[in-house]
């Protein structure tokens, strides 16, 4: 099974992502996106579905019309992994333009 970051692997981690915030009474993180329209944001969300799938590791996510708001966590460990630092740094790429 996949471990949790520990105390210092996570605040080292959120200091490299700093577009993701901690969910409060959670171990885990969120953003919010804004796109120019939904075609644009369901574009995203194909690219992030078909690497979360390579992965094996999927978004809680949330969209209505130009906006996905986004958390991830991992189920498994109850709380951040590793996992969820990868998917979070592709997210960020795609949305720069990667
Ligand atoms: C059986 C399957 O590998 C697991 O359920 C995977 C699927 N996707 C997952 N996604 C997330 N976010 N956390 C998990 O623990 C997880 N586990």
């Amino acid at each position: 099974m996949i471990p949790k970051l520990g105390d210092d692997e996570r605040a080292a981690a959120l200091a490299t992502l700093p577009d993701w915030a901690l969910v409060p009474g959670r171990d885990a993180i969120t953003r919010s996106i804004r796109f120019k329209d939904f075609n644009a944001a369901f574009a995203f969300m194909v690219r992030v579905a078909l690497k979360a799938e390579k992965m094996d590791h999927h978004p809680e996510w949330f969209n209505v019309y130009n906006r996905v708001d986004i958390t991830l966590s991992t189920h498994d460990a109850g709380g951040l992994s590793e996992r969820d630092i990868a998917l979070a740094r592709f997210i960020d790429q795609v949305v720069a333009g990667g």
